[in-house]
Protein backbone atom coordinates (compact mmCIF):
# COMPACT_ATOMS: atom_id res chain seq x y z
CA UNK A 1 0.00 0.00 0.00
CA UNK A 2 2.61 2.36 1.03
CA UNK A 3 4.63 1.72 -2.00
CA UNK A 4 1.45 2.63 -4.42
CA UNK A 5 0.01 5.44 -2.13
CA UNK A 6 3.89 7.03 -3.90
CA UNK A 7 2.21 7.01 -7.30
CA UNK A 8 -0.79 9.61 -6.24
CA UNK A 9 1.49 12.94 -6.98
CA UNK A 10 1.46 11.37 -10.39
CA UNK A 11 -2.40 10.38 -10.19
CA UNK A 12 -4.02 13.47 -8.46
CA UNK A 13 -3.51 15.72 -11.89
CA UNK A 14 -6.21 13.46 -13.47
CA UNK A 15 -7.84 12.13 -10.01
CA UNK A 16 -11.15 13.35 -11.16
CA UNK A 17 -11.37 11.46 -14.21
CA UNK A 18 -9.70 8.58 -12.36
CA UNK A 19 -12.79 8.50 -9.51
CA UNK A 20 -15.12 9.43 -11.76
CA UNK A 21 -14.42 6.20 -13.77
CA UNK A 22 -14.33 4.26 -10.40
CA UNK A 23 -18.19 6.29 -9.29
CA UNK A 24 -19.02 4.62 -12.95
CA UNK A 25 -17.57 1.12 -12.96
CA UNK A 26 -19.47 0.87 -9.37
CA UNK A 27 -23.12 2.59 -10.64
CA UNK A 28 -22.76 -0.35 -13.23
CA UNK A 29 -22.08 -3.03 -11.23
CA UNK A 30 -24.53 -2.32 -8.91
CA UNK A 31 -27.04 -2.45 -11.94
CA UNK A 32 -25.93 -5.39 -12.22
CA UNK A 33 -27.55 -6.65 -8.79
CA UNK A 34 -30.92 -4.77 -9.15
CA UNK A 35 -30.91 -7.46 -12.33
CA UNK A 36 -31.88 -10.80 -9.17
CA UNK A 37 -34.74 -8.14 -7.64
CA UNK A 38 -36.15 -7.84 -10.94
CA UNK A 39 -36.49 -11.54 -11.07
CA UNK A 40 -38.03 -11.70 -7.89
CA UNK A 41 -40.23 -9.67 -8.99
CA UNK A 42 -41.05 -11.67 -11.83
CA UNK A 43 -41.05 -14.97 -10.32
CA UNK A 44 -43.14 -13.86 -7.62
CA UNK A 45 -45.64 -11.90 -9.25
CA UNK A 46 -46.17 -12.17 -13.05
CA UNK A 47 -44.88 -15.58 -13.46
CA UNK A 48 -46.77 -16.78 -9.98
CA UNK A 49 -50.27 -15.01 -11.55
CA UNK A 50 -49.08 -16.50 -14.95
CA UNK A 51 -49.19 -12.77 -16.36
CA UNK A 52 -47.66 -12.50 -19.65
CA UNK A 53 -47.53 -9.03 -19.83
CA UNK A 54 -45.59 -8.66 -16.54
CA UNK A 55 -43.44 -11.43 -17.78
CA UNK A 56 -42.44 -9.17 -20.49
CA UNK A 57 -41.82 -6.42 -18.72
CA UNK A 58 -39.52 -7.88 -16.53
CA UNK A 59 -37.60 -9.57 -19.42
CA UNK A 60 -37.65 -5.93 -20.61
CA UNK A 61 -36.73 -4.17 -17.14
CA UNK A 62 -33.55 -7.15 -17.46
CA UNK A 63 -32.65 -6.20 -21.08
CA UNK A 64 -32.57 -2.54 -20.04
CA UNK A 65 -30.34 -2.73 -16.82
CA UNK A 66 -28.08 -5.11 -18.87
CA UNK A 67 -27.46 -2.52 -22.00
CA UNK A 68 -27.25 0.34 -18.78
CA UNK A 69 -24.26 -1.69 -17.57
CA UNK A 70 -22.56 -2.55 -20.67
CA UNK A 71 -23.21 1.12 -21.96
CA UNK A 72 -21.10 2.43 -18.26
CA UNK A 73 -18.47 0.06 -18.77
CA UNK A 74 -17.50 1.89 -22.00
CA UNK A 75 -18.04 5.16 -20.35
CA UNK A 76 -15.26 3.62 -17.99
CA UNK A 77 -12.56 3.17 -20.18
CA UNK A 78 -13.52 6.66 -22.32
CA UNK A 79 -12.88 8.44 -19.29
CA UNK A 80 -9.17 6.56 -18.13
CA UNK A 81 -7.73 5.61 -21.46
CA UNK A 82 -6.40 8.87 -22.27
CA UNK A 83 -5.25 10.41 -18.85
CA UNK A 84 -3.24 7.05 -18.13
CA UNK A 85 -1.65 6.99 -21.09
CA UNK A 86 -0.52 11.05 -20.56
CA UNK A 87 0.40 9.48 -16.50
CA UNK A 88 2.99 7.13 -17.53
CA UNK A 89 4.38 9.52 -20.38
CA UNK A 90 5.12 11.92 -17.91
CA UNK A 91 6.92 9.04 -15.47
CA UNK A 92 9.02 8.15 -17.90
CA UNK A 93 10.12 11.16 -18.71
CA UNK A 94 10.33 11.88 -14.95
CA UNK A 95 12.70 8.95 -14.43
CA UNK A 96 14.54 9.86 -18.15
CA UNK A 97 15.26 13.26 -16.64
CA UNK A 98 16.67 12.15 -13.47
CA UNK A 99 18.79 9.56 -15.17
CA UNK A 100 20.48 11.92 -17.03
CA UNK A 101 21.14 14.15 -14.26
CA UNK A 102 22.24 10.98 -11.75
CA UNK A 103 26.26 11.31 -11.65
CA UNK A 104 28.34 8.97 -13.95
CA UNK A 105 29.04 6.75 -10.12
CA UNK A 106 26.06 5.48 -10.39
CA UNK A 107 25.17 4.50 -13.63
CA UNK A 108 29.07 2.45 -13.39
CA UNK A 109 26.73 0.27 -10.78
CA UNK A 110 23.42 -0.51 -12.30
CA UNK A 111 23.12 -2.34 -15.22
CA UNK A 112 21.72 -0.42 -17.89
CA UNK A 113 18.91 -3.18 -18.66
CA UNK A 114 17.65 -2.96 -15.01
CA UNK A 115 17.42 0.28 -15.84
CA UNK A 116 15.87 0.09 -18.94
CA UNK A 117 13.15 -2.52 -17.71
CA UNK A 118 11.89 0.68 -14.55
CA UNK A 119 11.27 2.84 -17.64
CA UNK A 120 9.54 0.21 -19.98
CA UNK A 121 8.16 -2.82 -18.24
CA UNK A 122 7.93 -1.49 -14.84
CA UNK A 123 5.54 2.20 -16.06
CA UNK A 124 3.26 -0.32 -18.29
CA UNK A 125 2.60 -2.01 -15.43
CA UNK A 126 2.38 0.90 -13.15
CA UNK A 127 -0.63 2.52 -16.04
CA UNK A 128 -2.31 -0.98 -16.05
CA UNK A 129 -2.81 -1.15 -11.91
CA UNK A 130 -3.98 2.57 -11.86
CA UNK A 131 -6.51 1.81 -15.15
CA UNK A 132 -7.64 -1.71 -14.35
CA UNK A 133 -7.03 -3.73 -11.02
CA UNK A 134 -7.37 -0.13 -9.02
CA UNK A 135 -10.64 0.82 -9.78
CA UNK A 136 -11.73 -3.13 -9.64
CA UNK A 137 -10.32 -3.32 -6.56
CA UNK A 138 -12.73 -0.60 -5.33
CA UNK A 139 -15.67 -1.55 -7.80
CA UNK A 140 -15.44 -5.64 -6.80
CA UNK A 141 -15.27 -4.50 -2.90
CA UNK A 142 -18.02 -2.26 -3.15
CA UNK A 143 -19.97 -5.00 -5.42
CA UNK A 144 -19.35 -7.52 -2.94
CA UNK A 145 -20.40 -4.74 0.14
CA UNK A 146 -23.74 -3.90 -1.83
CA UNK A 147 -24.36 -7.84 -2.49
CA UNK A 148 -23.87 -8.77 0.92
CA UNK A 149 -26.42 -6.15 2.05
CA UNK A 150 -29.38 -7.86 -0.37
CA UNK A 151 -28.03 -10.82 0.29
CA UNK A 152 -29.01 -10.25 4.17
CA UNK A 153 -31.86 -8.24 3.54
CA UNK A 154 -33.21 -11.74 1.29
CA UNK A 155 -32.56 -13.81 4.17
CA UNK A 156 -30.18 -13.04 7.07
CA UNK A 157 -29.70 -16.52 8.05
CA UNK A 158 -29.18 -16.94 4.38
CA UNK A 159 -26.96 -14.63 4.07
CA UNK A 160 -24.78 -15.59 6.56
CA UNK A 161 -23.67 -18.78 5.06
CA UNK A 162 -21.76 -17.27 2.55
CA UNK A 163 -19.94 -14.77 4.93
CA UNK A 164 -18.52 -17.02 6.80
CA UNK A 165 -15.72 -18.46 5.13
CA UNK A 166 -14.78 -14.72 4.00
CA UNK A 167 -12.36 -14.89 7.49
CA UNK A 168 -10.48 -17.45 6.91
CA UNK A 169 -10.35 -16.96 3.36
CA UNK A 170 -8.57 -13.00 4.05
CA UNK A 171 -6.21 -15.27 6.37
CA UNK A 172 -5.01 -17.31 3.72
CA UNK A 173 -4.74 -15.06 0.93
CA UNK A 174 -3.13 -12.56 3.01
CA UNK A 175 -0.33 -15.50 3.46
CA UNK A 176 0.05 -16.21 -0.23
CA UNK A 177 0.34 -12.53 -1.78
CA UNK A 178 3.40 -11.94 0.74
CA UNK A 179 4.76 -14.87 -0.71
CA UNK A 180 3.88 -13.90 -4.33
CA UNK A 181 5.12 -10.69 -3.38
CA UNK A 182 8.47 -11.75 -2.88
CA UNK A 183 8.86 -13.88 -5.87
CA UNK A 184 6.98 -10.77 -8.21
CA UNK A 185 10.00 -8.88 -7.24
CA UNK A 186 12.58 -12.01 -7.58
CA UNK A 187 10.71 -11.85 -11.23
CA UNK A 188 11.08 -8.07 -12.35
CA UNK A 189 14.86 -8.08 -10.82
CA UNK A 190 15.75 -11.08 -13.28
CA UNK A 191 13.69 -9.22 -16.25
CA UNK A 192 16.48 -6.64 -15.64
CA UNK A 193 18.66 -8.77 -16.04
CA UNK A 194 17.81 -10.55 -19.14
CA UNK A 195 17.81 -7.29 -20.55
CA UNK A 196 20.94 -6.48 -19.20
CA UNK A 197 22.06 -9.33 -21.17
CA UNK A 198 20.30 -9.24 -24.19
CA UNK A 199 21.20 -5.17 -24.69
CA UNK A 200 25.38 -6.32 -24.16
CA UNK A 201 25.19 -8.89 -26.60
CA UNK A 202 23.14 -6.96 -29.23
CA UNK A 203 26.19 -4.27 -28.90
CA UNK A 204 28.94 -6.64 -28.53
CA UNK A 205 27.64 -8.44 -31.39
CA UNK A 206 31.18 -8.31 -33.15
CA UNK A 207 33.22 -9.35 -30.15
CA UNK A 208 31.26 -12.68 -29.46
CA UNK A 209 31.18 -13.50 -33.03
CA UNK A 210 34.84 -12.68 -33.67
CA UNK A 211 36.04 -14.49 -30.40
CA UNK A 212 33.22 -17.52 -31.45
CA UNK A 213 31.13 -16.97 -27.98
CA UNK A 214 28.13 -17.22 -29.49
CA UNK A 215 27.29 -20.47 -27.75
CA UNK A 216 28.31 -19.66 -24.23
CA UNK A 217 26.72 -16.34 -24.53
CA UNK A 218 23.62 -18.29 -25.53
CA UNK A 219 24.23 -20.86 -22.68
CA UNK A 220 24.58 -17.94 -20.26
CA UNK A 221 21.19 -16.38 -21.48
CA UNK A 222 19.51 -19.90 -21.56
CA UNK A 223 20.42 -20.18 -17.47
CA UNK A 224 18.94 -16.79 -17.12
CA UNK A 225 16.01 -16.89 -18.77
CA UNK A 226 15.30 -20.68 -17.57
CA UNK A 227 15.54 -18.71 -14.14
CA UNK A 228 13.34 -16.57 -14.73
CA UNK A 229 10.75 -19.36 -15.79
CA UNK A 230 11.22 -21.02 -12.29
CA UNK A 231 10.11 -17.69 -10.92
CA UNK A 232 7.24 -17.02 -13.11
CA UNK A 233 6.90 -20.60 -12.50
CA UNK A 234 6.91 -20.53 -8.37
CA UNK A 235 4.14 -17.23 -9.21
CA UNK A 236 1.58 -19.48 -11.12
CA UNK A 237 1.54 -22.09 -8.62
CA UNK A 238 0.91 -19.41 -6.10
CA UNK A 239 -1.53 -17.61 -8.07
CA UNK A 240 -2.92 -21.06 -8.68
CA UNK A 241 -3.27 -21.51 -4.99
CA UNK A 242 -4.78 -18.29 -4.46
CA UNK A 243 -7.14 -19.40 -7.03
CA UNK A 244 -8.57 -22.32 -5.82
CA UNK A 245 -9.40 -21.07 -2.70
CA UNK A 246 -11.35 -18.49 -3.55
CA UNK A 247 -13.10 -20.43 -6.29
CA UNK A 248 -13.80 -23.13 -4.45
CA UNK A 249 -14.68 -21.71 -0.80
CA UNK A 250 -17.55 -20.06 -2.12
CA UNK A 251 -19.18 -22.33 -4.54
CA UNK A 252 -19.12 -24.47 -1.07
CA UNK A 253 -20.78 -21.90 0.65
CA UNK A 254 -23.23 -21.68 -2.85
CA UNK A 255 -24.16 -25.32 -2.50
CA UNK A 256 -24.53 -24.95 1.46
CA UNK A 257 -27.22 -21.89 0.67
CA UNK A 258 -28.87 -23.77 -2.07
CA UNK A 259 -30.07 -26.46 0.02
CA UNK A 260 -30.86 -24.68 3.05
CA UNK A 261 -32.98 -22.37 0.79
CA UNK A 262 -34.50 -25.48 -1.14
CA UNK A 263 -35.94 -26.94 2.35
CA UNK A 264 -36.92 -23.46 3.16
CA UNK A 265 -39.00 -22.79 0.24
CA UNK A 266 -40.11 -26.46 1.02
CA UNK A 267 -41.13 -25.66 4.05
CA UNK A 268 -43.19 -22.75 2.77
CA UNK A 269 -40.50 -20.55 5.38
CA UNK A 270 -39.09 -18.93 1.88
CA UNK A 271 -40.79 -17.53 -1.33
CA UNK A 272 -39.41 -19.40 -4.66
CA UNK A 273 -38.75 -15.93 -6.10
CA UNK A 274 -36.49 -14.88 -2.95
CA UNK A 275 -34.55 -18.08 -3.17
CA UNK A 276 -33.96 -17.38 -7.14
CA UNK A 277 -33.16 -13.66 -6.05
CA UNK A 278 -30.59 -14.80 -3.36
CA UNK A 279 -28.99 -17.25 -5.94
CA UNK A 280 -28.79 -15.15 -8.56
CA UNK A 281 -27.35 -12.26 -6.23
CA UNK A 282 -24.87 -14.77 -4.83
CA UNK A 283 -23.85 -15.86 -8.67
CA UNK A 284 -23.56 -12.29 -9.81
CA UNK A 285 -20.94 -11.82 -6.59
CA UNK A 286 -19.27 -14.98 -7.94
CA UNK A 287 -16.69 -12.48 -10.72
CA UNK A 288 -16.04 -10.08 -8.35
CA UNK A 289 -14.78 -12.37 -5.60
CA UNK A 290 -13.10 -14.73 -7.83
CA UNK A 291 -11.37 -11.27 -9.44
CA UNK A 292 -9.83 -10.43 -6.25
CA UNK A 293 -7.33 -12.87 -6.29
CA UNK A 294 -6.33 -11.96 -9.31
CA UNK A 295 -6.47 -8.26 -8.95
CA UNK A 296 -4.79 -8.54 -5.69
CA UNK A 297 -1.78 -10.01 -7.51
CA UNK A 298 -1.80 -7.55 -9.99
CA UNK A 299 -1.79 -5.27 -7.48
CA UNK A 300 1.35 -6.52 -5.91
CA UNK A 301 3.09 -6.55 -9.07
CA UNK A 302 2.61 -3.25 -9.24
CA UNK A 303 3.59 -2.62 -5.88
CA UNK A 304 7.41 -4.09 -7.11
CA UNK A 305 6.91 -1.93 -10.24
CA UNK A 306 6.97 1.17 -8.26
CA UNK A 307 9.49 0.22 -5.55
CA UNK A 308 11.71 -0.16 -8.97
CA UNK A 309 10.43 2.73 -9.92
CA UNK A 310 11.30 5.03 -6.83
CA UNK A 311 14.55 2.82 -5.77
CA UNK A 312 15.73 5.13 -8.93
CA UNK A 313 13.98 8.39 -8.23
CA UNK A 314 14.71 8.37 -4.58
CA UNK A 315 18.90 8.36 -5.65
CA UNK A 316 19.42 11.77 -4.50
CA UNK A 317 21.20 13.76 -7.46
CA UNK A 318 24.46 15.09 -5.47
CA UNK A 319 24.09 18.84 -4.71
CA UNK A 320 24.85 21.41 -7.17
CA UNK A 321 26.17 24.60 -6.58
CA UNK A 322 23.74 26.39 -8.44
CA UNK A 323 23.50 29.23 -5.00
CA UNK A 324 26.45 28.66 -3.30
CA UNK A 325 28.92 31.23 -2.85
CA UNK A 326 32.00 31.20 -5.12
CA UNK A 327 35.08 31.36 -2.97
CA UNK A 328 38.62 31.89 -3.38
CA UNK A 329 37.17 34.75 -5.64
CA UNK A 330 38.50 34.71 -9.47
CA UNK A 331 42.58 35.59 -9.73
CA UNK A 332 41.99 36.01 -13.75
CA UNK A 333 44.15 33.84 -15.68
CA UNK A 334 45.45 31.09 -12.79
CA UNK A 335 44.74 28.11 -15.68
CA UNK A 336 44.02 24.70 -13.67
CA UNK A 337 45.35 24.06 -10.56
CA UNK A 338 45.02 21.14 -8.74
CA UNK A 339 45.81 21.08 -4.92
CA UNK A 340 46.41 18.00 -2.81
CA UNK A 341 43.72 16.11 -5.01
CA UNK A 342 42.60 12.53 -3.65
CA UNK A 343 39.96 10.44 -5.24
CA UNK A 344 39.08 6.54 -5.15
CA UNK A 345 35.75 5.26 -7.03
CA UNK A 346 33.22 5.33 -5.12
CA UNK A 347 32.32 1.24 -6.02
CA UNK A 348 36.14 0.46 -5.24
CA UNK A 349 35.93 -2.35 -2.92
CA UNK A 350 36.93 -1.71 0.67
CA UNK A 351 40.60 -1.80 1.61
CA UNK A 352 42.19 -0.62 -2.19
CA UNK A 353 44.22 2.14 -1.54
CA UNK A 354 43.30 5.78 -2.97
CA UNK A 355 44.04 5.68 -6.75
CA UNK A 356 45.21 9.36 -6.41
CA UNK A 357 46.93 10.17 -3.36
CA UNK A 358 47.74 13.65 -3.48
CA UNK A 359 47.83 15.22 -6.56
CA UNK A 360 49.50 19.28 -7.60
CA UNK A 361 49.70 19.76 -10.76
CA UNK A 362 49.32 23.70 -12.09
CA UNK A 363 49.01 24.39 -15.68
CA UNK A 364 49.04 27.89 -16.67
CA UNK A 365 46.35 29.83 -18.45
CA UNK A 366 47.14 29.23 -22.78
CA UNK A 367 49.31 26.06 -22.29
CA UNK A 368 49.07 22.81 -22.70
CA UNK A 369 50.16 20.15 -20.49
CA UNK A 370 50.41 16.44 -21.14
CA UNK A 371 49.56 13.54 -18.93
CA UNK A 372 52.05 10.72 -18.95
CA UNK A 373 51.55 7.41 -17.07
CA UNK A 374 51.63 3.44 -16.75
CA UNK A 375 49.01 2.12 -18.28
CA UNK A 376 45.62 2.35 -15.30
CA UNK A 377 47.85 4.62 -12.96
CA UNK A 378 44.31 6.89 -13.23
CA UNK A 379 45.30 9.52 -16.00
CA UNK A 380 41.66 8.80 -17.10
CA UNK A 381 40.06 9.55 -13.75
CA UNK A 382 41.94 12.35 -13.16
CA UNK A 383 40.97 14.35 -16.16
CA UNK A 384 37.57 13.27 -15.33
CA UNK A 385 37.40 14.92 -12.09
CA UNK A 386 37.92 18.49 -13.99
CA UNK A 387 34.24 18.00 -15.56
CA UNK A 388 33.14 16.65 -12.15
CA UNK A 389 31.88 13.58 -13.63
CA UNK A 390 33.38 12.34 -10.45
CA UNK A 391 33.83 14.15 -7.29
CA UNK A 392 37.34 14.19 -5.87
CA UNK A 393 37.57 12.70 -2.61
CA UNK A 394 39.84 15.26 -1.00
CA UNK A 395 41.74 18.80 -2.36
CA UNK A 396 40.76 21.07 -4.88
CA UNK A 397 40.55 21.76 -7.79
CA UNK A 398 40.14 25.21 -9.32
CA UNK A 399 39.73 26.99 -12.66
CA UNK A 400 40.91 30.63 -12.95
CA UNK A 401 41.04 30.59 -9.51
CA UNK A 402 37.25 29.51 -8.78
CA UNK A 403 37.00 26.37 -6.89
CA UNK A 404 35.54 23.47 -9.75
CA UNK A 405 33.77 21.91 -6.73
CA UNK A 406 31.89 25.30 -6.02
CA UNK A 407 30.64 25.96 -9.51
CA UNK A 408 27.24 24.89 -10.49
CA UNK A 409 27.91 22.45 -13.34
CA UNK A 410 25.92 23.87 -16.04
CA UNK A 411 28.44 26.40 -16.17
CA UNK A 412 31.63 24.38 -14.94
CA UNK A 413 30.25 22.19 -18.30
CA UNK A 414 30.41 24.84 -20.21
CA UNK A 415 33.63 26.01 -19.52
CA UNK A 416 35.28 22.88 -19.79
CA UNK A 417 34.97 20.49 -23.28
CA UNK A 418 36.34 16.75 -23.27
CA UNK A 419 36.75 14.14 -25.89
CA UNK A 420 37.42 10.61 -24.75
CA UNK A 421 39.12 7.88 -26.07
CA UNK A 422 36.28 5.53 -26.22
CA UNK A 423 34.42 8.20 -28.93
CA UNK A 424 30.88 7.82 -28.77
CA UNK A 425 28.37 9.31 -31.16
CA UNK A 426 24.63 9.46 -30.93
CA UNK A 427 21.70 8.85 -33.62
CA UNK A 428 21.79 11.68 -34.76
CA UNK A 429 23.33 14.07 -37.98
CA UNK A 430 27.78 15.11 -38.09
CA UNK A 431 26.18 18.46 -37.31
CA UNK A 432 23.98 17.75 -34.41
CA UNK A 433 26.61 15.36 -32.93
CA UNK A 434 29.49 18.05 -33.26
CA UNK A 435 26.93 21.26 -32.05
CA UNK A 436 26.47 19.07 -28.66
CA UNK A 437 29.86 20.64 -28.03
CA UNK A 438 28.54 24.26 -28.36
CA UNK A 439 24.38 24.46 -29.75
CA UNK A 440 24.52 27.97 -30.02
CA UNK A 441 27.70 27.63 -32.87
CA UNK A 442 27.23 28.70 -36.29
CA UNK A 443 28.25 27.36 -39.15
CA UNK A 444 31.37 28.70 -39.69
CA UNK A 445 32.27 27.74 -36.17
CA UNK A 446 31.23 23.92 -37.47
CA UNK A 447 33.03 23.67 -40.30
CA UNK A 448 36.27 25.59 -38.29
CA UNK A 449 35.96 22.41 -35.89
CA UNK A 450 35.07 19.86 -38.70
CA UNK A 451 38.80 21.15 -40.31
CA UNK A 452 40.65 21.55 -37.24
CA UNK A 453 40.11 17.68 -36.80
CA UNK A 454 40.87 16.62 -40.19
CA UNK A 455 36.78 15.75 -40.73
CA UNK A 456 37.16 16.44 -44.55
CA UNK A 457 35.63 12.87 -45.07
CA UNK A 458 32.51 14.48 -44.09
CA UNK A 459 31.95 16.03 -47.18
CA UNK A 460 31.98 12.48 -49.21
CA UNK A 461 28.81 11.06 -47.08
CA UNK A 462 25.86 11.04 -49.02
CA UNK A 463 24.02 13.51 -47.36
CA UNK A 464 27.19 15.89 -45.88
CA UNK A 465 27.30 17.16 -42.52
CA UNK A 466 23.30 16.21 -42.39
CA UNK A 467 24.29 12.28 -42.72
CA UNK A 468 22.80 10.32 -39.92
CA UNK A 469 25.79 8.58 -37.73
CA UNK A 470 25.33 6.64 -34.70
CA UNK A 471 24.08 3.35 -33.95
CA UNK A 472 21.24 3.85 -36.37
CA UNK A 473 23.22 5.80 -38.61
CA UNK A 474 25.96 5.21 -40.82
CA UNK A 475 28.96 3.35 -39.48
CA UNK A 476 32.16 5.38 -39.19
CA UNK A 477 35.80 3.85 -38.56
CA UNK A 478 36.96 4.34 -35.06
CA UNK A 479 39.23 6.99 -36.39
CA UNK A 480 36.54 8.94 -38.01
CA UNK A 481 34.74 8.44 -34.85
CA UNK A 482 37.86 10.03 -32.92
CA UNK A 483 37.71 13.06 -35.10
CA UNK A 484 34.15 14.13 -35.11
CA UNK A 485 34.65 13.85 -31.25
CA UNK A 486 37.19 15.70 -31.47
CA UNK A 487 35.43 18.64 -33.65
CA UNK A 488 32.93 18.44 -31.06
CA UNK A 489 35.31 19.22 -28.09
CA UNK A 490 36.76 21.86 -29.70
CA UNK A 491 33.82 23.48 -32.18
CA UNK A 492 32.74 25.95 -28.89
CA UNK A 493 36.53 27.25 -28.22
CA UNK A 494 36.27 26.10 -24.37
CA UNK A 495 38.26 27.79 -22.05
CA UNK A 496 39.53 24.69 -20.83
CA UNK A 497 40.50 21.57 -23.15
CA UNK A 498 40.38 18.23 -21.84
CA UNK A 499 41.56 15.24 -23.84
CA UNK A 500 41.95 11.93 -22.92
CA UNK A 501 44.40 10.38 -25.73
CA UNK A 502 42.24 11.92 -28.93
CA UNK A 503 44.43 10.60 -31.79
CA UNK A 504 44.97 6.94 -30.88
CA UNK A 505 43.04 5.95 -33.59
CA UNK A 506 44.60 8.01 -36.14
CA UNK A 507 46.96 6.78 -39.00
CA UNK A 508 50.93 8.45 -38.74
CA UNK A 509 49.94 10.62 -41.48
CA UNK A 510 46.05 11.89 -40.19
CA UNK A 511 48.03 12.37 -36.94
CA UNK A 512 50.46 14.94 -38.03
CA UNK A 513 47.39 16.57 -39.85
CA UNK A 514 45.10 16.98 -36.95
CA UNK A 515 48.26 17.28 -34.83
CA UNK A 516 49.18 20.86 -36.62
CA UNK A 517 45.36 22.28 -36.62
CA UNK A 518 45.24 21.54 -33.09
CA UNK A 519 48.09 23.36 -32.04
CA UNK A 520 46.05 26.32 -33.58
CA UNK A 521 43.38 25.64 -30.71
CA UNK A 522 45.36 24.57 -27.96
CA UNK A 523 47.33 27.80 -28.47
CA UNK A 524 44.11 29.76 -27.13
CA UNK A 525 42.82 27.35 -24.62
CA UNK A 526 44.45 26.26 -21.15
CA UNK A 527 44.40 22.20 -22.11
CA UNK A 528 45.38 18.69 -20.26
CA UNK A 529 45.99 16.42 -22.95
CA UNK A 530 46.28 13.05 -21.73
CA UNK A 531 49.39 10.83 -24.01
CA UNK A 532 50.15 7.61 -24.87
CA UNK A 533 52.80 8.56 -27.74
CA UNK A 534 55.38 11.11 -28.04
CA UNK A 535 53.82 12.34 -30.81
CA UNK A 536 50.99 13.66 -28.69
CA UNK A 537 53.23 14.30 -25.70
CA UNK A 538 54.79 16.95 -28.71
CA UNK A 539 51.84 18.63 -28.54
CA UNK A 540 51.86 20.05 -25.16
CA UNK A 541 54.41 23.04 -23.87
CA UNK A 542 55.34 20.59 -20.54
CA UNK A 543 54.65 17.19 -19.55
CA UNK A 544 53.86 15.67 -16.16
CA UNK A 545 53.95 12.10 -14.88
CA UNK A 546 51.54 10.54 -13.09
CA UNK A 547 52.93 7.72 -10.73
CA UNK A 548 51.81 6.22 -7.41
CA UNK A 549 48.97 8.33 -7.25
CA UNK A 550 50.64 11.86 -7.75
CA UNK A 551 52.71 13.93 -9.99
CA UNK A 552 56.23 12.74 -9.47
CA UNK A 553 57.79 14.97 -12.43
CA UNK A 554 57.14 18.25 -14.60
CA UNK A 555 58.84 19.21 -17.38
CA UNK A 556 59.56 19.61 -21.15
CA UNK A 557 59.91 16.66 -23.33
CA UNK A 558 63.46 16.69 -23.57
CA UNK A 559 64.17 17.58 -19.70
CA UNK A 560 62.13 14.67 -19.01
CA UNK A 561 63.25 12.69 -21.36
CA UNK A 562 67.12 13.17 -20.16
CA UNK A 563 65.98 13.69 -15.96
CA UNK A 564 63.45 10.87 -15.39
CA UNK A 565 64.07 6.94 -15.49
CA UNK A 566 60.51 6.40 -15.47
CA UNK A 567 59.27 8.75 -18.13
CA UNK A 568 61.97 7.28 -20.95
CA UNK A 569 61.16 3.70 -19.95
CA UNK A 570 57.61 4.13 -20.61
CA UNK A 571 58.30 6.66 -23.42
CA UNK A 572 60.30 4.37 -25.21
CA UNK A 573 58.77 0.63 -24.13
CA UNK A 574 55.26 2.59 -25.01
CA UNK A 575 54.21 0.48 -28.01
CA UNK A 576 54.87 -2.70 -25.94
CA UNK A 577 53.76 -2.16 -22.74
CA UNK A 578 50.56 -0.90 -24.56
CA UNK A 579 49.77 -4.15 -26.87
CA UNK A 580 50.96 -6.26 -23.66
CA UNK A 581 47.68 -4.81 -21.75
N1 LIG B 1 34.21 3.21 -12.85
C1 LIG B 1 35.23 2.66 -12.16
N2 LIG B 1 35.01 2.09 -10.97
C2 LIG B 1 36.01 1.55 -10.26
N3 LIG B 1 37.29 1.50 -10.67
C3 LIG B 1 37.58 2.05 -11.85
C4 LIG B 1 36.56 2.65 -12.66
N4 LIG B 1 37.15 3.10 -13.79
C5 LIG B 1 38.47 2.80 -13.69
N5 LIG B 1 38.73 2.17 -12.53
C6 LIG B 1 40.04 1.72 -12.07
O1 LIG B 1 40.86 2.85 -11.86
C7 LIG B 1 42.19 2.57 -12.30
C8 LIG B 1 42.69 3.69 -13.21
O2 LIG B 1 41.94 3.70 -14.38
P1 LIG B 1 42.15 4.85 -15.49
O3 LIG B 1 41.22 4.54 -16.61
O4 LIG B 1 42.05 6.19 -14.86
O5 LIG B 1 43.67 4.57 -15.91
P2 LIG B 1 44.50 5.18 -17.11
O6 LIG B 1 45.78 5.66 -16.52
O7 LIG B 1 43.70 6.17 -17.88
O8 LIG B 1 44.76 3.88 -17.96
P3 LIG B 1 45.00 3.71 -19.55
O9 LIG B 1 46.31 4.33 -19.85
O10 LIG B 1 45.03 2.24 -19.73
O11 LIG B 1 43.86 4.40 -20.27
C9 LIG B 1 42.17 1.21 -12.95
O12 LIG B 1 42.78 0.31 -12.06
C10 LIG B 1 40.72 0.87 -13.10
O13 LIG B 1 40.48 -0.48 -12.85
Amino acid sequence: MRSLLRLWPYARPVAPRLFGSMAVAVTASCMALLIPLVLKWTVDGPVAHRDPRGVWLGGGLVLLLGLLEAGLFGVRRWLIARPMAGLEARMRADLYRHLQRLPVAFHDRWGSGQLLSRGTNDLQVLRMFLSFPLVFLVVNSSTIVVGFAILFAQQWTLGLIPLVPAVPLMVLCTYFMGRYSLASRRAQDQIGDLTTLVEESVLGIRIIKAFGRHRSQAETFRRAAHALRGTELRKARLLADVWMLVTAVPDVALGVALVVGAVQVSDDKLSAGTLVAFLSTALALRWPIESLGWLLSMSNESATAADRYFEVMDTELPPDHTSAPETGGRVADDGIRFTGVRFRYPDAPDGTPDLLTGVDLHIPTGQTMALVGATGSGKTSLTALIPRLYEATGGRITLDGVDAARLPKERLRAMVSTAFEEPTLFSASVRENVLMGAPQAGEAELRRALETAQCGFVDELPQGVDTQVGEQGLSLSGGQRQRLALARAVVGRPRFLVLDDPLSALDVHTEALVEGALREVLATTTALVVAHRPSTVLLADRVALLSGGRITAVGTHHQLLAECLEYRQLMSGDTDERSAA
